[in-house]
């Protein structure tokens, strides 16, 4: 790609593979769940997670999505249980989303798309930092969850109240005294497999761990996802919309789910 990857015709996720060539890996993510194929594990455990609000830090259009920055310097806010072993610390969360409801996420379920899809990004602390662990093959942690449109959600508007000020790639802000807790579902049940980061550079390094409940979301809401501009202040507009990465083959994982 003579630039940047993005989610355009000349260097969408179909072009990524000749920068990344991982990108034809054997976990690759996301992946299309389809739950009569996934066992249930019996041995599997209950997700834990414990945030502290205060480790909220900021947000920022990064020209890809937008995303928000938590202080990992101790082990405040982790994840733990489910399908990990020792202590994931979160670092960011950041979601993918479509031009209409009727795409947007990554993952999908019996081959349906959600409007929009949230990944918590965690970090195994047994490596000494974010940036190691992203190429370790159990370097990473990612909770996805599906945003289903219905009710609008309150506990989600205190994010997008904040896209305002973040439209241009480039742009952050402060964001502070927020507890990611608050925009998971009910039920932890979840579907686990291997996976990679979803866009570049596509590190086979991921835990997937998608809840099987979505959130909801209104079309309003959403059309507050499709405010946000791809391209820097300056640049000729270009609104930040489907930018998700297509179902990427199994090759012969295992999706395994901690409910019957
Ligand atoms: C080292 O650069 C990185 C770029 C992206 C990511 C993530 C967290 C990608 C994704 O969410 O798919 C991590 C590291
Ligand atoms: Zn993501």
């Amino acid at each position: 790609m003579s630039h940047g990857w993005g989610y355009g015709a000349a260097n969408g996720p179909d072009k990524w593979g000749e920068e990344f060539p991982v990108a034809n890996g054997p976990r690759q993510s996301p992946i299309n769940i389809v739950p009569k194929e996934a066992q249930h594990d019996s041995s599997l455990k209950a997700l834990k997670v414990r945030y502290d609000p205060s480790n909220a830090k900021g947000i920022l259009n990064n020209g890809h999505s937008f995303q928000v920055d938590f202080v990992d310097d101790t082990d405040s806010s982790i994840l733990t249980g489910g399908p990990v072993s020792g202590k994931y610390r979160l670092k960011q969360f950041h979601f993918h989303w479509g031009v209409s409801d009727d795409c947007g996420s990554e993952h999908t379920v019996n081959g349906v798309r959600f409007p929009c899809e949230l990944h918590l990004v965690h970090w195994n602390t047994k490596y000494p930092s974010f940036g190691e662990a992203v190429s370790q093959p159990d370097g990473l942690a990612v909770i996805g969850v599906f945003l289903k449109i219905g009710a609008a959600n309150p506990r989600l508007q205190k994010v997008l109240d904040n896209l305002d000020a973040i439209k241009t790639k480039g742009k952050q802000t402060t964001f502070s005294n927020f507890d990611p807790k608050t925009l998971l579902p009910g039920s932890l049940d979840y579907w686990t497999y291997e996976g990679s980061l979803t866009t570049p550079p596509l590190l086979e390094s991921v835990t997937w761990i998608v809840l099987k409940e979505p959130i909801s979301v209104s079309s309003s809401q959403m059309s507050k996802f499709r405010s946000l501009l791809f391209s820097a202040e300056g640049e000729v507009p270009c609104n930040m919309v489907n930018n998700y990465r297509p179902p990427q083959l199994l090759k012969g994982r295992q999706v395994r789910a901690s409910f019957k």
